[in-house]
Protein backbone atom coordinates (compact mmCIF):
# COMPACT_ATOMS: atom_id res chain seq x y z
CA UNK A 1 0.00 0.00 0.00
CA UNK A 2 2.47 2.50 0.99
CA UNK A 3 4.53 1.15 -2.41
CA UNK A 4 1.38 2.09 -3.88
CA UNK A 5 0.88 5.36 -2.36
CA UNK A 6 4.85 6.54 -2.97
CA UNK A 7 4.76 5.55 -6.82
CA UNK A 8 1.58 8.15 -7.18
CA UNK A 9 3.11 10.70 -5.41
CA UNK A 10 6.54 10.42 -7.46
CA UNK A 11 4.20 10.70 -10.60
CA UNK A 12 2.48 13.33 -8.96
CA UNK A 13 6.02 15.26 -8.34
CA UNK A 14 6.63 14.88 -12.22
CA UNK A 15 3.55 16.32 -13.43
CA UNK A 16 3.74 19.42 -11.38
CA UNK A 17 7.43 19.83 -12.89
CA UNK A 18 5.95 19.05 -16.63
CA UNK A 19 4.57 22.04 -17.91
CA UNK A 20 1.39 22.35 -19.13
CA UNK A 21 1.75 22.50 -23.40
CA UNK A 22 1.24 21.47 -26.38
CA UNK A 23 4.72 19.50 -26.53
CA UNK A 24 4.56 18.03 -23.35
CA UNK A 25 0.74 17.25 -23.42
CA UNK A 26 0.65 13.67 -24.40
CA UNK A 27 3.38 12.70 -21.85
CA UNK A 28 0.43 13.99 -18.87
CA UNK A 29 -1.90 11.86 -20.75
CA UNK A 30 0.37 8.71 -19.63
CA UNK A 31 0.97 9.94 -16.13
CA UNK A 32 -2.68 10.54 -15.46
CA UNK A 33 -3.58 7.43 -16.70
CA UNK A 34 -0.35 5.36 -14.61
CA UNK A 35 -1.97 7.60 -11.34
CA UNK A 36 -5.92 6.09 -12.27
CA UNK A 37 -4.32 2.51 -12.47
CA UNK A 38 -2.52 3.01 -9.32
CA UNK A 39 -5.18 4.31 -7.38
CA UNK A 40 -7.36 1.38 -8.65
CA UNK A 41 -4.46 -0.93 -7.79
CA UNK A 42 -4.62 0.43 -4.30
CA UNK A 43 -8.23 0.14 -3.62
CA UNK A 44 -8.81 -3.32 -5.09
CA UNK A 45 -5.01 -5.14 -4.19
CA UNK A 46 -2.53 -5.64 -6.70
CA UNK A 47 -3.66 -6.59 -10.43
CA UNK A 48 -6.44 -5.20 -9.18
CA UNK A 49 -9.84 -5.51 -9.71
CA UNK A 50 -11.33 -1.98 -11.52
CA UNK A 51 -12.25 0.47 -8.83
CA UNK A 52 -16.58 -0.85 -8.09
CA UNK A 53 -16.18 -3.68 -9.88
CA UNK A 54 -18.10 -7.04 -8.19
CA UNK A 55 -15.27 -8.08 -6.57
CA UNK A 56 -13.79 -5.16 -5.20
CA UNK A 57 -14.59 -3.77 -2.17
CA UNK A 58 -17.84 -5.90 -0.97
CA UNK A 59 -20.49 -3.36 1.02
CA UNK A 60 -22.80 -4.05 3.50
CA UNK A 61 -25.70 -6.82 2.84
CA UNK A 62 -28.92 -5.29 2.88
CA UNK A 63 -31.95 -5.94 0.15
CA UNK A 64 -33.00 -3.53 -2.35
CA UNK A 65 -36.56 -2.18 -1.33
CA UNK A 66 -38.94 0.09 -2.07
CA UNK A 67 -38.66 2.63 -5.34
CA UNK A 68 -34.93 4.37 -4.98
CA UNK A 69 -32.43 4.25 -2.65
CA UNK A 70 -30.61 6.85 -0.53
CA UNK A 71 -27.45 6.35 1.26
CA UNK A 72 -26.27 8.39 4.21
CA UNK A 73 -22.54 9.26 4.05
CA UNK A 74 -20.25 11.27 6.44
CA UNK A 75 -17.79 11.25 9.31
CA UNK A 76 -18.40 10.15 12.63
CA UNK A 77 -21.55 11.75 14.77
CA UNK A 78 -22.74 14.18 11.94
CA UNK A 79 -25.98 13.14 13.13
CA UNK A 80 -27.02 9.92 10.10
CA UNK A 81 -28.28 8.42 12.83
CA UNK A 82 -30.53 10.67 14.19
CA UNK A 83 -31.49 11.95 10.32
CA UNK A 84 -32.27 8.20 9.48
CA UNK A 85 -34.84 7.94 12.41
CA UNK A 86 -36.31 11.11 11.82
CA UNK A 87 -36.88 10.44 8.32
CA UNK A 88 -38.35 6.71 8.40
CA UNK A 89 -39.05 6.00 12.04
CA UNK A 90 -36.77 3.34 11.96
CA UNK A 91 -34.41 3.34 15.03
CA UNK A 92 -30.84 3.26 14.61
CA UNK A 93 -28.52 4.45 17.87
CA UNK A 94 -27.47 7.43 18.51
CA UNK A 95 -24.97 8.77 20.65
CA UNK A 96 -22.57 11.62 21.18
CA UNK A 97 -19.29 9.44 20.75
CA UNK A 98 -18.08 8.51 17.40
CA UNK A 99 -18.57 4.97 15.50
CA UNK A 100 -22.27 4.67 17.39
CA UNK A 101 -23.27 2.92 13.98
CA UNK A 102 -21.17 -0.32 12.79
CA UNK A 103 -23.78 -1.74 10.20
CA UNK A 104 -25.76 -0.68 7.53
CA UNK A 105 -29.54 0.11 9.01
CA UNK A 106 -31.93 0.41 6.28
CA UNK A 107 -35.52 2.52 7.04
CA UNK A 108 -38.14 3.53 4.55
CA UNK A 109 -39.45 7.04 4.38
CA UNK A 110 -42.98 7.67 2.05
CA UNK A 111 -42.85 10.70 0.01
CA UNK A 112 -45.53 11.58 -2.82
CA UNK A 113 -46.56 7.86 -2.66
CA UNK A 114 -43.02 7.14 -3.34
CA UNK A 115 -41.46 4.11 -1.16
CA UNK A 116 -37.97 5.66 -0.85
CA UNK A 117 -34.89 3.44 1.32
CA UNK A 118 -33.00 5.07 3.13
CA UNK A 119 -29.66 3.37 4.07
CA UNK A 120 -27.77 4.38 7.92
CA UNK A 121 -24.05 4.33 7.37
CA UNK A 122 -21.16 3.88 9.68
CA UNK A 123 -18.84 7.18 9.59
CA UNK A 124 -15.91 7.65 7.44
CA UNK A 125 -13.01 9.21 8.17
CA UNK A 126 -10.15 10.11 5.66
CA UNK A 127 -8.59 7.28 3.72
CA UNK A 128 -11.77 5.20 3.35
CA UNK A 129 -11.42 4.02 0.55
CA UNK A 130 -7.89 2.90 0.53
CA UNK A 131 -9.25 0.89 3.37
CA UNK A 132 -9.31 2.39 6.86
CA UNK A 133 -11.68 1.72 9.04
CA UNK A 134 -14.91 0.16 7.30
CA UNK A 135 -14.64 3.00 4.92
CA UNK A 136 -14.50 0.53 1.91
CA UNK A 137 -17.74 -1.30 2.71
CA UNK A 138 -19.35 2.15 3.16
CA UNK A 139 -18.25 3.86 0.03
CA UNK A 140 -19.37 0.08 -1.76
CA UNK A 141 -22.48 0.43 -0.16
CA UNK A 142 -23.14 3.79 -0.86
CA UNK A 143 -22.22 2.95 -4.68
CA UNK A 144 -25.34 0.19 -4.73
CA UNK A 145 -27.61 3.77 -4.32
CA UNK A 146 -29.82 6.14 -6.50
CA UNK A 147 -28.13 9.39 -4.85
CA UNK A 148 -26.57 10.23 -1.62
CA UNK A 149 -26.66 12.57 1.07
CA UNK A 150 -23.38 13.67 2.31
CA UNK A 151 -24.31 14.58 6.05
CA UNK A 152 -22.09 17.32 7.15
CA UNK A 153 -22.14 18.42 10.89
CA UNK A 154 -22.14 22.51 10.33
CA UNK A 155 -20.14 23.61 13.34
CA UNK A 156 -17.56 21.41 11.89
CA UNK A 157 -14.73 22.79 9.45
CA UNK A 158 -16.07 22.92 5.48
CA UNK A 159 -12.83 20.77 4.80
CA UNK A 160 -14.92 17.62 5.69
CA UNK A 161 -16.83 17.64 2.54
CA UNK A 162 -13.49 17.97 0.58
CA UNK A 163 -12.17 14.77 2.09
CA UNK A 164 -15.39 13.11 1.58
CA UNK A 165 -15.78 14.06 -1.68
CA UNK A 166 -12.52 12.49 -2.27
CA UNK A 167 -13.41 9.23 -0.67
CA UNK A 168 -16.07 8.55 -3.49
CA UNK A 169 -14.04 9.81 -6.58
CA UNK A 170 -11.16 7.54 -4.79
CA UNK A 171 -14.36 5.03 -5.57
CA UNK A 172 -15.12 5.28 -8.76
CA UNK A 173 -17.95 7.85 -7.41
CA UNK A 174 -18.23 10.62 -10.16
CA UNK A 175 -21.27 13.41 -7.99
CA UNK A 176 -23.47 15.51 -9.45
CA UNK A 177 -22.06 15.08 -13.39
CA UNK A 178 -23.13 13.08 -16.66
CA UNK A 179 -21.31 10.14 -18.01
CA UNK A 180 -18.98 12.29 -20.79
CA UNK A 181 -20.68 12.28 -23.75
CA UNK A 182 -17.64 9.59 -25.69
CA UNK A 183 -18.48 7.06 -27.43
CA UNK A 184 -16.14 4.11 -27.38
CA UNK A 185 -16.30 0.84 -28.11
CA UNK A 186 -13.13 -2.00 -27.88
CA UNK A 187 -12.55 -4.14 -31.14
CA UNK A 188 -10.76 -7.19 -32.02
CA UNK A 189 -9.12 -5.94 -35.26
CA UNK A 190 -8.11 -2.35 -37.27
CA UNK A 191 -6.09 0.03 -34.93
CA UNK A 192 -7.50 2.70 -33.15
CA UNK A 193 -10.15 5.05 -34.70
CA UNK A 194 -10.22 8.65 -32.76
CA UNK A 195 -12.61 10.98 -33.94
CA UNK A 196 -13.16 14.43 -32.53
CA UNK A 197 -16.96 15.92 -33.33
CA UNK A 198 -16.67 18.31 -30.41
CA UNK A 199 -13.41 20.88 -30.41
CA UNK A 200 -11.53 19.83 -27.49
CA UNK A 201 -9.50 22.56 -25.33
CA UNK A 202 -9.29 20.11 -22.63
CA UNK A 203 -6.27 18.33 -22.90
CA UNK A 204 -7.42 16.15 -25.29
CA UNK A 205 -5.87 15.50 -28.73
CA UNK A 206 -5.21 12.39 -30.51
CA UNK A 207 -1.52 11.90 -29.24
CA UNK A 208 -3.12 12.43 -25.74
CA UNK A 209 -5.56 9.75 -26.83
CA UNK A 210 -3.37 7.12 -27.94
CA UNK A 211 -1.09 7.50 -24.89
CA UNK A 212 -3.71 7.22 -22.74
CA UNK A 213 -4.90 3.94 -24.97
CA UNK A 214 -1.38 2.34 -24.80
CA UNK A 215 -1.35 2.90 -20.95
CA UNK A 216 -4.42 0.16 -20.73
CA UNK A 217 -2.96 -1.64 -23.54
CA UNK A 218 -5.66 -1.09 -26.11
CA UNK A 219 -4.76 -2.00 -29.67
CA UNK A 220 -8.00 -1.63 -31.40
CA UNK A 221 -11.18 0.83 -30.66
CA UNK A 222 -13.21 3.26 -31.84
CA UNK A 223 -13.68 6.60 -30.05
CA UNK A 224 -15.81 9.74 -31.07
CA UNK A 225 -15.69 12.72 -28.71
CA UNK A 226 -18.91 14.31 -28.78
CA UNK A 227 -18.33 16.66 -26.39
CA UNK A 228 -14.78 19.02 -24.85
CA UNK A 229 -13.52 16.88 -22.06
CA UNK A 230 -10.31 16.41 -19.67
CA UNK A 231 -7.93 14.07 -19.87
CA UNK A 232 -9.08 12.47 -16.53
CA UNK A 233 -12.30 11.95 -18.08
CA UNK A 234 -11.14 10.52 -20.59
CA UNK A 235 -9.90 7.69 -18.49
CA UNK A 236 -13.17 7.28 -16.38
CA UNK A 237 -14.45 6.52 -20.22
CA UNK A 238 -11.66 3.86 -20.80
CA UNK A 239 -12.09 2.79 -16.79
CA UNK A 240 -15.60 2.39 -18.01
CA UNK A 241 -16.77 1.50 -14.11
CA UNK A 242 -17.27 5.14 -13.01
CA UNK A 243 -20.71 5.43 -10.97
CA UNK A 244 -22.66 9.39 -11.66
CA UNK A 245 -24.35 9.86 -8.56
CA UNK A 246 -26.67 12.47 -7.63
CA UNK A 247 -25.48 14.04 -4.24
CA UNK A 248 -26.92 16.35 -1.86
CA UNK A 249 -24.76 18.33 1.13
CA UNK A 250 -27.11 17.85 4.21
CA UNK A 251 -25.79 20.71 6.91
CA UNK A 252 -27.37 19.36 9.51
CA UNK A 253 -27.13 20.81 13.98
CA UNK A 254 -28.07 23.67 12.06
CA UNK A 255 -29.89 24.62 15.41
CA UNK A 256 -26.27 25.70 16.62
CA UNK A 257 -25.78 28.54 14.04
CA UNK A 258 -26.36 32.38 13.69
CA UNK A 259 -29.09 33.48 11.34
CA UNK A 260 -26.17 34.88 9.58
CA UNK A 261 -23.96 31.29 8.82
CA UNK A 262 -27.77 30.10 8.20
CA UNK A 263 -28.17 33.11 5.38
CA UNK A 264 -24.42 32.05 3.66
CA UNK A 265 -25.56 28.15 3.52
CA UNK A 266 -28.65 28.65 2.46
CA UNK A 267 -27.48 30.54 -0.57
CA UNK A 268 -24.75 27.27 -1.56
CA UNK A 269 -26.50 24.58 -4.60
CA UNK A 270 -26.74 21.14 -3.55
CA UNK A 271 -26.94 22.48 0.08
CA UNK A 272 -29.62 21.66 2.31
CA UNK A 273 -29.27 23.15 6.01
CA UNK A 274 -31.35 21.13 8.58
CA UNK A 275 -31.53 20.06 12.34
CA UNK A 276 -32.41 16.46 12.66
CA UNK A 277 -33.10 16.70 16.19
CA UNK A 278 -35.24 19.50 15.80
CA UNK A 279 -36.75 18.44 12.93
CA UNK A 280 -36.31 21.38 10.93
CA UNK A 281 -36.47 21.86 7.19
CA UNK A 282 -36.84 18.09 6.67
CA UNK A 283 -40.12 19.09 4.42
CA UNK A 284 -37.35 20.65 1.82
CA UNK A 285 -35.09 18.14 2.36
CA UNK A 286 -37.37 15.64 1.38
CA UNK A 287 -38.41 17.38 -1.80
CA UNK A 288 -35.17 18.09 -3.02
CA UNK A 289 -34.34 14.41 -2.90
CA UNK A 290 -37.69 13.46 -4.64
CA UNK A 291 -36.05 16.29 -7.29
CA UNK A 292 -32.86 14.53 -7.58
CA UNK A 293 -34.16 10.94 -7.56
CA UNK A 294 -36.39 11.73 -10.54
CA UNK A 295 -39.27 9.70 -10.17
CA UNK A 296 -42.30 10.03 -11.81
CA UNK A 297 -45.87 9.49 -10.30
CA UNK A 298 -48.38 7.65 -12.77
CA UNK A 299 -51.70 7.08 -11.85
CA UNK A 300 -53.98 4.08 -13.32
CA UNK A 301 -57.20 4.99 -14.21
CA UNK A 302 -59.54 1.71 -14.93
CA UNK A 303 -61.68 2.00 -17.75
CA UNK A 304 -65.13 4.12 -16.58
CA UNK A 305 -63.35 4.83 -13.29
CA UNK A 306 -61.83 7.47 -11.45
CA UNK A 307 -58.27 7.46 -11.54
CA UNK A 308 -56.21 6.00 -8.33
CA UNK A 309 -54.34 9.20 -7.35
CA UNK A 310 -53.47 7.35 -3.53
CA UNK A 311 -51.20 4.76 -5.09
CA UNK A 312 -48.95 5.79 -7.73
CA UNK A 313 -46.79 3.54 -10.12
CA UNK A 314 -43.56 5.14 -9.47
CA UNK A 315 -41.36 5.29 -12.80
CA UNK A 316 -37.45 5.96 -12.64
CA UNK A 317 -37.06 9.12 -15.50
CA UNK A 318 -34.52 7.17 -17.11
CA UNK A 319 -37.21 4.80 -18.97
CA UNK A 320 -40.64 5.98 -18.35
CA UNK A 321 -42.00 4.42 -21.09
CA UNK A 322 -46.06 3.11 -21.00
CA UNK A 323 -44.34 -0.36 -21.62
CA UNK A 324 -42.28 -0.30 -18.40
CA UNK A 325 -45.59 1.51 -16.63
CA UNK A 326 -46.96 -1.77 -17.97
CA UNK A 327 -44.39 -4.41 -16.38
CA UNK A 328 -44.88 -2.40 -13.14
CA UNK A 329 -48.65 -3.30 -12.83
CA UNK A 330 -48.11 -6.77 -14.15
CA UNK A 331 -45.11 -8.50 -15.50
CA UNK A 332 -47.45 -10.26 -18.08
CA UNK A 333 -49.83 -7.71 -18.71
CA UNK A 334 -47.61 -6.57 -21.57
CA UNK A 335 -48.88 -9.84 -24.13
CA UNK A 336 -52.09 -8.67 -23.89
CA UNK A 337 -51.39 -4.69 -24.07
CA UNK A 338 -53.81 -3.68 -27.09
CA UNK A 339 -52.71 0.20 -26.56
CA UNK A 340 -52.85 3.10 -23.80
CA UNK A 341 -55.17 6.34 -23.12
CA UNK A 342 -52.49 9.00 -21.83
CA UNK A 343 -54.13 12.24 -19.77
CA UNK A 344 -51.26 14.91 -18.95
CA UNK A 345 -48.59 16.46 -20.02
CA UNK A 346 -47.06 13.86 -22.38
CA UNK A 347 -50.19 13.82 -23.95
CA UNK A 348 -50.80 16.39 -27.27
CA UNK A 349 -54.95 16.17 -26.48
CA UNK A 350 -56.39 14.62 -23.99
CA UNK A 351 -56.91 11.62 -23.81
CA UNK A 352 -54.01 10.83 -26.46
CA UNK A 353 -53.74 7.18 -27.56
CA UNK A 354 -50.47 5.86 -26.99
CA UNK A 355 -48.22 2.39 -27.71
CA UNK A 356 -45.79 1.06 -26.03
CA UNK A 357 -42.83 3.54 -26.27
CA UNK A 358 -44.69 6.74 -25.42
CA UNK A 359 -42.36 8.14 -23.05
CA UNK A 360 -44.55 9.62 -19.78
CA UNK A 361 -44.45 12.56 -17.75
CA UNK A 362 -45.23 13.57 -14.15
CA UNK A 363 -48.81 12.91 -12.71
CA UNK A 364 -50.02 11.52 -15.97
CA UNK A 365 -52.82 9.21 -15.99
CA UNK A 366 -52.86 6.29 -17.64
CA UNK A 367 -55.75 3.50 -18.91
CA UNK A 368 -55.10 -0.05 -20.55
CA UNK A 369 -56.41 -1.36 -23.09
CA UNK A 370 -56.08 -4.75 -23.67
CA UNK A 371 -56.51 -7.06 -27.01
CA UNK A 372 -59.82 -8.41 -27.70
N1 LIG B 1 -27.37 20.01 18.14
C1 LIG B 1 -27.69 18.97 17.40
N2 LIG B 1 -27.20 17.75 17.70
C2 LIG B 1 -27.53 16.73 16.89
C3 LIG B 1 -28.37 16.88 15.76
N3 LIG B 1 -28.51 15.69 15.16
C4 LIG B 1 -27.79 14.81 15.88
N4 LIG B 1 -27.20 15.42 16.96
C5 LIG B 1 -26.35 14.82 17.99
O1 LIG B 1 -25.10 14.44 17.42
C6 LIG B 1 -24.61 13.26 18.05
C7 LIG B 1 -24.28 12.21 17.02
O2 LIG B 1 -25.48 11.77 16.39
P1 LIG B 1 -25.58 10.40 15.63
O3 LIG B 1 -26.92 10.37 15.00
O4 LIG B 1 -25.17 9.28 16.51
O5 LIG B 1 -24.46 10.63 14.54
P2 LIG B 1 -23.91 9.58 13.45
O6 LIG B 1 -23.47 10.40 12.29
O7 LIG B 1 -24.90 8.51 13.19
O8 LIG B 1 -22.63 9.00 14.22
P3 LIG B 1 -21.83 7.62 13.96
O9 LIG B 1 -22.80 6.50 13.80
O10 LIG B 1 -21.02 7.48 15.20
O11 LIG B 1 -21.00 7.87 12.75
C8 LIG B 1 -25.68 12.80 19.02
O12 LIG B 1 -25.32 13.26 20.32
C9 LIG B 1 -26.93 13.51 18.53
O13 LIG B 1 -27.86 13.76 19.54
C10 LIG B 1 -28.88 18.20 15.49
O14 LIG B 1 -29.62 18.44 14.53
N5 LIG B 1 -28.50 19.18 16.32
K1 LIG C 1 -22.37 9.03 17.01
MG1 LIG D 1 -24.72 6.53 13.37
Amino acid sequence: MADIQAQIDKIEAEMARTQKNKATNYHLGTLKAKIAKLKSELINGPGGKSAGSKDAGRGFEVSKSGDTRVGLVGFPSVGKSTLLTTLTGTASEAAAYEFTTLTCIPGTMNYKGARIQVLDLPGIIEGAADGKGRGRQVISTARTCNMILIVLDSAKPVTHKKLIEQELFNFGIRINQEPPNVKYVTKDSGGVSYQEIAKQTKGMSPEVARMVLKEYRVACCEVILRQDITVDQFIDVIEGNRKYMPVLYVMNKIDQLTIEELDIIDELPNYVPISSQHKWNLEELMEEVWGRCEMLRVYTKPRGQAPDYDEPVILHATNPTVETFVNRIHRTLMDSFDFAWVWGSSAKHQPQRCGKNHVLCDEDVVQIVKKN
